[in-house]
């Protein structure tokens, strides 16, 4: 029998503990995090990744750039670095790109990312998530998938990882609105067509990011978007509910940081101009109420006065 194989997870909050705890009895699991009092490993990160044959980044997105250039010094060739980060750096990179800049596309290194709906506290108790593995390639989307086979994590595999990454981010994007449009009372079928039309325009978004339409269309997209959108405990909709109710707090910036992630995702894409709005109305309609333009009762009819003419 192989032995079991080491995997290194890189942060050790809500969902990097999660993994640990699913993946203890499977392999050899070791953690780091920036943060000394997580109860993770003392030795510097470079030694732990150089023993390790897998990585999984358990972190937000601002600091993938950072850690794929130490991990591509350190990890031993043949390895296979994973990221399950939802929002991009400050300089509008989102974790697929920050691991291609310093990976490669046909590197010594496989990389991936894990996207889906695969909430932390759902999979802490037992119950299922359900996701993509996009890997840099079919085998390295494959390898991941492996991980986590007879695990209550269930992953298709796929190699569009850049696709499924900014499908991913985006749904952050467009939750707020849909969360407004349900705390202001305006119907089920507002509700409805809303992820329609977030879905619609997601696809065509990843397809200008250079991904496949269908991916919007799977765990990534579809699968994250309704489930974002519809539960009761989502950050994101639940943001949108504070807005709907006048109260902006949920935006507000702590330590520096955007606290939410489709805030933060909204405002550096703006910053870095790295999509043509003009062609996705609902986009701009949910980066108007994030950014304070006007408040949902004004933006949701001026978006369907729009959309319909
Ligand atoms: N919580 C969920 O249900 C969920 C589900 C899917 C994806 N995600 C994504 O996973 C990522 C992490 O989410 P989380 O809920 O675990 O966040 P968290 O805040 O609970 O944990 C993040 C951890 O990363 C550590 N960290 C931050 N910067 C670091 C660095 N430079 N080096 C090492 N460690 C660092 C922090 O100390 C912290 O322990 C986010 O991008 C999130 O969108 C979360």
């Amino acid at each position: 029998m192989p032995a079991p194989k080491e995997l290194l997870i890189v942060g050790r909050g809500a969902m990097g503990s999660m993994f640990a705890k699913l993946l203890k009895d499977r392999m050899t699991v070791s953690s780091w995090d920036r943060d000394p009092e997580s109860g993770v490993e003392s030795d510097p990160l470079e030694t732990l990744a150089a023993r390790a044959e897998r990585v999984l980044l358990a972190v937000p997105a601002s600091p993938h750039d950072e850690l794929a250039r130490r991990l591509a010094q350190s990890l031993p060739e043949h390895s296979l670095c994973f990221s399950i980060a939802k929002g991009l750096d400050s300089q509008g990179r989102t974790p697929a790109e920050c691991m291609a800049r310093h990976f490669g596309d046909n590197g010594p290194i496989d990389w991936g990312m894990i996207c889906g709906p695969m909430i932390a506290r759902d999979l802490s108790a037992g119950r299922d998530g359900f996701a993509v593995a996009a890997g840099s390639s079919h085998e390295a989307a494959r390898t991941i998938q492996s991980l986590f086979r007879d695990t209550p994590l269930r992953l298709d595999a796929d190699s569009d990882v850049h696709g499924a990454c900014w499908a991913a981010i985006l749904k952050n994007v467009y939750v707020p609105l849909i969360g407004a449009a349900d705390a202001l009372g305006l119907g089920d079928n507002l509700r409805g067509f809303l992820i329609m039309e977030a879905l619609a325009e997601l696809a065509g978004i990843v397809e200008a990011f250079g991904g496949r339409r269908e991916t919007a269309y799977g765990p990534a997209g579809l699968g994250d978007l309704i489930t974002t959108a519809t539960s009761a405990n989502s950050h994101h909709r639940g943001l949108g509910e504070a807005l709907a109710r006048g109260d902006r707090s949920g935006i507000a910036v702590k330590n520096g940081y955007v606290r939410s992630e489709g805030v933060h995702t909204a405002m550096v894409m703006d910053e870095q101009q790295r999509l043509d709005v003009s062609g996705f109305p609902l986009y701009r309609a949910a980066t108007a109420l994030l950014k304070g333009s006007g408040s949902p009762a004004e933006i949701l009819p001026a978006y369907l006065g729009e959309r319909f003419g």
